[in-house]
């Protein structure tokens, strides 16, 4: 399949000149002048073209967890180089693919490698996905991630299940819904001062907890600190985060589950612990990518299976 686009993909700062510039300068701000409401439709509906059946749930897998993907039947792969207007992933460990399918009785979409603030994106359009999942008829999102164990009592391979979160970026002003607050997204029109205390659902919190139970697996809970990244942390920072009350670090989710928060999607989230995080300045260990994915693709199984069952009991009590 391929699809010639102009476009520049979104990047940065290619709003369109012939809208109304009644917003600011915030690179945030450009980019949802780019991605206005009209292209987002014209991006859901080249989409439905290719793929008839509404998907119920929205999958984000995190840095080496694409496998679950895998896990799909009766699968469409939509590539990203397809879709107009899309970014590419452009990290390793994160293909560039919508994969529509089955999974265990439910219609899925799963976003195989997403988009992160180092790579040059803005967080609007590391997040605006999760907007075209949304028009495209998801109800509720699952976002996987990798992270650093910042609570010393997190083991490697460890999954937390993240109830609640620490935006870094968005408390230095750096927020995915900067700009006009577009009200024609009338199936979910958040408000301009959307709140996002229950951003990751109590209930299936709780429903995780008894999956896992299921599976035997301990899940630990926590607090997930974003951060801008590509830097991982140092010894200074960490320490910081665990006096914040933070369990685990990483450089994305936090702007997609604010936007997710923000256009009514039911979101669970679960952080795979790939790294302890640097804690004394006699420590030699330091965190490096491959270890990241090593570790992501060692416990993706496990992962996997969770979130399998768990659909499974979406499925079972949809209202
Ligand atoms: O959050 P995901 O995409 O899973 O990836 C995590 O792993 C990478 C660092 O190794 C960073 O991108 C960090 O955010
Ligand atoms: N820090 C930030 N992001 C990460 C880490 C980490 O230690 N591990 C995986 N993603």
């Amino acid at each position: 399949m391929s699809h010639q686009t102009n476009s520049s993909a979104g990047l940065t700062g290619t709003a369109d000149s012939s809208l109304s510039s009644s917003v600011g300068e915030h690179p945030n701000a450009i980019t949802n002048r780019f991605y206005t409401y009209e292209r987002v439709e014209e991006i859901v509906g080249f989409i439905q073209k290719l793929v008839t059946t509404k998907p119920e749930i929205a999958i984000i897998c995190g840095s080496g967890l694409g496998g679950l993907a895998e896990l799909v039947t009766d699968k469409i792969v939509v590539p990203y180089a397809d879709i107009p207007h899309f970014p590419r992933s452009t990290v390793v460990g994160h293909r560039s693919n919508l994969v529509f399918g089955n999974l265990n009785g439910l219609y899925v979409v799963c976003m195989q490698g997403r988009f992160h603030p180092y790579e040059g994106y803005t967080t609007a359009t590391c997040a605006f996905p999760v907007r075209v999942m949304r028009m495209l008829g998801a109800h509720t999102l699952i976002v996987t991630c990798a992270a650093g164990g910042v609570n010393k009592g997190f083991s490697v391979g460890d999954i937390m299940l993240i109830k609640d979160h620490l935006n870094f970026p968005n408390l230095a002003g750096n927020n995915p819904l900067i700009g006009h607050n577009d009200e024609r997204y009338h199936l979910f029109p958040g408000p301009r001062f959307p709140p996002v205390g229950h951003a990751y659902d109590r209930a299936y919190l709780l429903k995780m907890k008894e999956v896992a139970k299921k599976h035997n697996v301990e899940l630990r809970e926590g607090v997930y600190c974003g951060l801008g990244g590509p830097c991982y942390e140092t010894i200074a920072e960490i320490n910081m985060l665990r006096i914040l009350g933070g369990d685990a670090v990483g450089m994305s989710t936090v702007h997609e589950v604010t936007l997710a928060a923000h256009c009514g999607f039911r979101t669970l989230g679960l952080a795979l612990i790939t790294n302890k995080c640097l804690s004394d300045y006699n420590t030699t260990y330091e965190p490096v990518h491959e270890d990241v994915i090593r570790i992501s693709e060692l416990k993706a199984n496990e992962l996997q299976q969770l979130i399998f069952d768990f659909v499974g009991f979406i499925k079972d009590h949809r209202t």
